[in-house]
């Protein structure tokens, strides 16, 4: 491959871990990966969400790391892989023990082996389905308060963690900024990954023409929790073409993502200048949406 000032052509590896109880073993494990992803010629390396421990609420703060402060050993072993192999890593997340809080971080590496930029996950998840699943994200983290997007060897990014690829605003804000690709490490479950999970990561990439890259924990059918982890990371293209996938066991998928498919897809299909901003803007759903109540937002009215 020939490139140019700045190479368009990427391979993304998406490493999808099997996780477990025991943090060392996850970090040895990743490196592991990460490593082969970097010799089998990634440029960029995504991690799923919660990978140093299981995703289980109750023992989650047992295992948060304290990232600012340097005591991180999760992060440490990225930075060195990172620097090592010369690569961009999307560290997917871990817990962070910050100022009394826990947060859901996710910390993008450059290839000098350098945090670039720091997510905390925005959108906690929620969920109750008498029966079958309940979980409040919020009972244990604290939510981030900042948008992230980064300028990488590989493109510029923005990124979100699992539910955030719920908040299409999210994605439509990283695309007017100028984003290549939006990476969400994720850990949807066998409640909501079947019928969602592809779905919302072909409509954040073909509403936006852009790539979005998800990656997961591997699934264990021996877990003994109700939080059964989906699995399927992959990474899809500007037309919702995927380019990598895998299945819900421990793997690691390769995909090329080349940023002039962006450029063309774009030509092909002009949305932006189709949009009718005379009609709508999003600064108006915003607004009008943040002045209801919270109880006024869960209902829908009904016609009389
Ligand atoms: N970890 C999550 O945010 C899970 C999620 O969003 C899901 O649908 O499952």
């Amino acid at each position: 491959m020939v490139c140019s000032l700045v190479c368009d052509q990427h391979k993304v590896a998406l490493c999808q871990l099997a996780v477990t109880p025991d943090k060392d073993g996850n970090i040895a494990r990743a490196r592991a990966r990460v490593e082969a992803a970097a010799d089998a010629g990634a440029k960029l390396v995504v991690l799923p969400e919660i990978w140093s421990c299981s995703y289980a609420m109750e023992t989650l703060a047992s295992y948060a790391e304290d990232i600012d402060g340097g005591e991180s050993p999760s992060i440490s072993m990225l930075s060195e892989v990172a620097a090592a192999k010369k690569i961009t890593i999307v560290g997917g997340s871990i817990p962070e023990k910050a100022s009394g809080k826990m947060f859901n971080t996710c910390c993008v590496i450059g290839p000098d082996g350098k945090i670039l930029a720091k997510h905390r996950k925005l959108h906690l998840f929620e969920i109750d389905i008498p029966g079958d699943i309940t979980l409040k994200e919020s009972d244990t983290f604290t939510g981030g308060q900042e948008t992230t997007i980064v300028d990488t060897d590989v493109g510029r990014i923005g990124i979100g963690i699992c539910h955030d690829i719920r908040f299409p605003e999210l994605a439509m804000l990283y695309r007017s900024k100028g984003a290549h690709l939006i990476c969400y490490p994720s850990a949807f479950n066998m409640s909501t990954g079947e019928l969602l999970w592809d779905l919302m990561q072909k409509s954040r990439a073909v509403d936006n023409q852009l790539f979005v890259a998800t990656c997961s924990p591997a699934r264990d059918p021996n877990v003994n929790s109700d939080y059964m982890i989906w699995g399927h990371s992959s990474l899809i293209g500007p037309f919702g073409e995927v380019l990598a996938a895998a299945g819900h066991e421990e793997a690691t998928v390769i995909g090329e993502m080349d940023l002039t498919t962006i450029q063309s897809t774009r030509e092909n299909l002009p949305l932006e200048m189709q949009r009718r901003g005379d009609l709508y803007r999003l600064i108006d759903v915003l607004v009008n949406d943040s002045m209801k109540s919270r109880s006024d937002k869960l209902c829908l009215k009904m016609p009389a």
